[in-house]
């Protein structure tokens, strides 16, 4: 599955030997598209452009070598803009006032922040108040499961935490410091992210492999008065819900007498088929590698114990390919490229298909979709992106406005109603079952309906008075 970007490429063109023309017709050889070109430097022999192309393909080295190959062209740097958006980083701390003088100094420096400080020993509760505490929110991965892309390390995960602060910063105003852990050690990963917790309104796990994940997180939930969630297990599980009620509508079938196959029984897929069963599916197989999880067999992973008694109701015994025969939902929280036309084609009438690993789909887009009824990928490049950007900024923010304790059960499938119901009955259609990340209401629709959930179920410290003049 190729990723799309964009280049710039800087040439220099000798007009005796080549002309724009040339250029122009090279690269869409090559299967380039230009966007834009920018005269850098125009002399009497020789002009100097960037030309900016997008290729489909991130690994197209075909436009650079044609153009490269051709007489009175000279490629001088060639870049790319995704790598670009990287430089030095995607975000940095800004502070919400400058220091003009001396008088500034002492407040909120030495010695005034000592009396602010001494507050806060007297009563803990007040770093709600006086400090970045309440908005705050620490996004901590040992980079072992990063994206799709496995145990990548510390390092290479921080790109994707950095991008995922700014999603929190950008849809939900909240203040995100990725923290990526140089340890694999369940322990220590605990007791790290206990010590860093003051100074957090909530702690965003990621990218952490299964089972580890579960023991952590289950751990931390414990331990912390604040919540503690892993996106990669109730993000994604929520998101796969909200866009499953849709799916169901415009299908005309109902959660409680489809057939699903859920396969990848990580982190995602355990949270997924819990999620699912909360909400009134009956039947789901959940495929591993070792083929669909039966009552029959004993497993060392605890959720699959547990997951093997609540799933595979007739007893199907087998693999994927015996999972998808007569199915009616495959979700895929898996890996690139498991899942055939073969499959597709044994399913139920009325298909959906969610092929939500990711960079790669389980199965290229283009290739399901004439055998799919509703499909959805991870990727924004497609439509119906099922992803967790449309549920974490939301349940975050509705989290740490209400002061809930954790985020549990009713919280969780309060938000994917949520997020289904931003998309309006008349909306509904094959190519629209799930709401664009950039739409305004899903946060919102999200941060009230955790609000109101955590206020149901006694986890809110806290009545927003937004909520508070709305019960008036
Ligand atoms: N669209 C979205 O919002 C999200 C997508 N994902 C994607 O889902 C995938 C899994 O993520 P996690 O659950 O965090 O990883 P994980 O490593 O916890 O779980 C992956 C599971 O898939 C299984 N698996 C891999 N290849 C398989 C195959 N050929 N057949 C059956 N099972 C197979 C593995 O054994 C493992 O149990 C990744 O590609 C990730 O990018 C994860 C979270 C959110
Ligand atoms: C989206 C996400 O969290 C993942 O693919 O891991
Ligand atoms: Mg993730």
């Amino acid at each position: 599955m190729s990723i799309a970007t964009t280049m710039i490429i800087r040439l220099e063109i000798r007009k005796s030997e080549a002309s724009f023309g040339d250029v122009a017709s090279g690269i869409a050889a090559a299967g380039g598209d230009i966007v834009a070109i920018d005269v850098i430097r125009a002399g009497k022999d020789v002009t100097t452009r960037d030309i900016t192309v997008n290729v489909q393909d991130a690994g197209n080295e075909e436009v650079v070598n044609i153009l490269s190959n051709m007489s009175g062209i000279k490629v001088i740097n060639v870049s790319d803009s995704t790598f670009l958006a990287h430089i030095g980083g995607k975000i940095e701390i800004t502070p919400k006032m400058r220091i003009k003088n001396r008088e500034d100094l002492s407040q909120v420096y030495t010695p005034g922040v000592a009396r602010v400080s001494m507050a806060i020993a007297h009563d803990p509760s007040k770093a709600y108040s006086l400090t970045m505490k309440r908005n705050t929110v620490a996004v901590v991965t040992d980079g072992t499961a990063v994206l799709g892309l496995g145990d990548i390390g510390p390092e290479a995960a921080m790109p994707v935490m950095e991008g995922k602060a700014m999603l929190f910063k950008q849809l939900a105003g909240i203040d995100a410091f990725p923290l990526c852990l140089n340890t694999k050690n369940a322990d220590e990963i605990v007791n790290i992210v206990k010590a860093i917790s003051p100074g957090f309104g909530g702690i965003n796990l990621e990218d952490i492999s299964s089972p580890r994940c579960f023991d952590i997180e289950q751990r931390l939930v414990a331990e912390l008065d604040i919540p503690v969630f892993h996106d990669d297990q109730h993000g994604t599980a929520v998101v796969a819900l909200a866009g499953l009620l849709n799916a169901l509508k415009v299908v005309g079938k109902t959660i409680g007498n489809v057939r699903i196959v859920v396969v990848g029984i990580g982190a995602a897929g355990v949270s997924i088929c819990n999620l699912l069963l909360a909400a009134g599916a009956q039947n789901i197989s959940a495929v591993d590698r070792e083929g669909i999880l039966s009552r029959e067999i004993h497993y060392d992973n605890a959720e699959w114990q547990k997951l093997a008694a609540l799933t595979n109701p007739t007893g199907i015994v087998g693999g994927l390919q015996e999972a998808m025969l007569g199915a009616d939902v495959f979700i895929g929280v898996s890996g690139g490229g498991i899942l055939s036309v073969d499959h597709l084609k044994s399913m139920a009438p009325d298909n959906i298909v969610f092929a939500m690993a990711n960079p790669s789909p389980e199965i290229e887009p283009d290739l399901a979709e004439p055998h799919v009824r509703v499909l959805a990928t991870g990727r924004s490049d497609y439509p119906n992106q099922i992803n967790n950007v449309l549920c974490f900024p939301g349940i975050f923010r509705g989290a740490l406005d209400c002061r809930a304790r954790t985020v549990n059960l009713e919280m969780k499938l309060a938000a994917a109603r949520a997020i289904a119901s931003v998309v309006l009955e008349d909306e509904l259609n094959e190519q629209y079952i799930i709401p664009s990340i950039f739409n305004e209401k899903v946060v919102e629709h999200v941060r009230l309906a955790v609000i109101e959930a955590a206020i149901a179920t006694d986890m809110a410290r806290r009545i927003p008075p937004d909520i508070a003049d709305r019960e008036k």
